[in-house]
């Protein structure tokens, strides 16, 4: 039976109402003057088993006890629970491509079978890990040697999409536990990627492993291809290839087909989606990186999450939470952007991975039912880490006249306490001081008894007053980590990754289908066709016409 539109939903209706009369009026500021114990009301604590506490606090935003209790209500509505446990229970709730949802299956720590069509998929998930492990000891140990006898010292992982950004991410995130290869990825088209990273490597002591769910990825294949030819110039045997190229895929057939050894694949399965990937052998670059026990903890902290996501009550559910509160913005204030902000150099490519994540997930248009959403789905996500970020865009979040929602993350400790601690203090101090600044801002009066007390006054001081207020009342979440270990990610990665199933529930849209990206795939085969001679082109509108006329003319 198909879910009607959000909008017709009778709780919907009713937070719209609540909206119109109070949402203009809902200031964070004055919450906070009005209830000294707000934080108290609107933060939650998870307890790791083994690495610390992950508090998120989310009591600087626009919300009030009612709001909550409507969201919260929404989320009810919305079937949220049910939706929730076909998506563990394999339902094939990815509809338009008939699959089942289950990469929470590559990290299911209970020892209790996960059924896909009257089959328990453990004992492939736990064979694929079995021969991750087997493999990255075996490179890591240096048992694995390359065609010349060598040790594997470099791995270039080839992929695009959700077969980099995962594991590119992860590996940046997780470097303190690098086991000491250099990790190196190649994605994009552009030779240039792959050039640059070729100028580094030597043939003989490097792994290259062809990431692709599809195999068909003409990035990556494109990639790949070129990747096996400058390896052949040095190596000039073809029995070296199977040293130092392995595939990743769900396509053994076409992985074969390029030439690469069948015990060199690490399959996993069409349930599970490209950029919920990397805790499948799409991982293998992550396990090589900080060594397959590490893996095996960044997995564990997703079981945790999912665990939590599964059982606790919606009111104490972080990933429900964040969903509630993306709603409440882009639904009623019209965000249109979300921001997520790590405060950790480690972490500065955690909004590029969940850029894809949110935005190939839940940027539909259509609702499961088929009928077009008559309301806003996903945001865009962007970001950059803290402190970076406060001299770029920051000015915009601060006094721009758009409200966007910001998610900061921070670590307690550093995995780098150099010059005594200064430097995490700082970076602290600067994430701590930004949420403050964006609740509660800064009042005309406060400018100007500032401006006053500097000396100035009369038409000057009045001038400049306005430039200088801070409006204030700018939603903001804080999560904070005792460190960011393997185990602490892969809970964060979760907690996103549920929070993104979250509101494609309430929205109804497909979160694990990804046609948006065809249409362009398509017209690109069409226009290499186009490229291919130097002839004047006319077959497109003329602005397409004209690129590529200008291009013939120019290359
Ligand atoms: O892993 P493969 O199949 O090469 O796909 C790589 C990426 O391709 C894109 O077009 C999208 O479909 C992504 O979801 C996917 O992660």
């Amino acid at each position: 039976m198909s879910k009607p539109l959000l909008s017709t939903d009778p709780v919907y209706q009713k937070v719209q109402q609540y909206y119109d009369a109070n949402g203009a009026k809902i200031n964070i500021k004055q919450l906070f003057e009005s209830d000294p114990k707000r934080f108290d009301k609107f933060n939650l604590t998870l307890k790791t088993p083994n690495d610390g506490d992950i508090l998120l606090d989310y009591s600087k935003n626009r919300i009030t006890d009612d709001v909550w209790k409507l969201l919260l209500q929404l989320a009810e509505s919305r079937g949220l629970a049910k939706a929730r446990d076909e998506m563990f229970g394999g339902t094939h709730i990815n509809i338009t491509e008939d699959r089942a949802v289950l990469h929470t299956a590559l990290r299911n720590k209970s020892g209790k079978p996960v059924m896909v069509d009257g089959k328990d998929v453990m004992p492939d998930v736990l064979a694929v890990l079995a021969h991750m492990k087997e493999f990255t000891n075996q490179v890591l140990s240096g048992e694995w040697k390359g065609y010349t006898g060598k040790k594997i010292t470099d791995v270039v992982n080839i992929g695009i999409g959700g077969s980099d950004l995962g594991p590119l991410m992860v590996t940046e995130a997780l470097k303190p536990f690098s086991k000491g290869l250099n990790m190196h990825f190649v994605s994009n088209i552009d030779g240039t990627h792959l050039a640059e990273t070729l100028k580094k490597i030597s043939a003989e002591s490097t792994l290259f492993i062809i990431a692709s769910k599809t195999f068909t990825t003409q990035e990556t294949i494109t990639n790949a291809t070129s990747a096996k030819t400058w390896f052949l110039e040095t190596a000039k045997d073809p029995s070296a290839v199977a040293k130092h190229f392995v595939a990743l895929s769900t396509n053994e057939e076409k992985a074969t087909a390029f030439g690469i050894d069948a015990k060199n694949m690490f399959g996993f399965w069409d349930w599970v989606g490209g950029r919920y990937s990397l805790w499948s052998a799409i991982g293998l670059s992550i396990s090589l990186s900080i060594g397959f026990e590490n893996f095996e903890k960044l997995q564990e902290g997703a079981y945790f999450v999912d665990q939590h996501f599964q059982t606790a009550p919606l009111d104490q559910n972080v990933p429900v939470i964040l969903a509630l509160l993306g709603i409440w913005y882009s639904n009623f204030y019209g965000a249109e952007t979300t921001a997520l902000l790590p405060y950790d150099q480690y972490l500065h490519r955690f909004s590029a991975y969940f850029q894809q994540g949110d935005m190939e997930s839940n940027g539909k248009g259509v609702c499961k039912s088929g009928k077009r959403a008559d309301y806003q789905t996903g945001p865009i996500v962007w970001g950059e880490p803290g402190t970076n970020g406060q001299h770029a865009f920051y000015q915009l979040i601060h006094q721009g006249t758009r409200v966007i929602p910001c998610d900061f993350i921070a670590p307690a400790q550093t995995h780098n306490p150099i010059a005594g601690g200064i430097h995490h203090k700082l970076i602290l101090a600067n994430f701590l001081a930004q949420t403050e600044a964006l609740a509660l801002g800064k009042t005309e009066e406060q400018v100007r008894s500032e401006l006053e007390k500097a000396g100035m006054k009369g038409e000057k001081l009045e001038n400049l007053v306005p430039h200088k207020v801070f409006t204030g009342n700018r939603p903001t979440n804080s999560i904070v980590v005792k460190k960011v270990t393997p185990f602490v990610l892969g809970a964060l990665i979760a907690t996103y990754e549920h929070k993104i199933f979250t509101q494609g529930v309430i929205w109804d849209v497909n979160s694990f289908d990804q046609w948006g990206v065809e249409l362009g795939k398509a017209l690109a085969k069409a226009i290499e066709g186009d490229l291919a001679n130097n002839d004047k082109v006319s077959s497109h509108d003329s602005s397409t016409n004209g690129l590529i006329n200008f291009i013939k003319s120019n290359w």
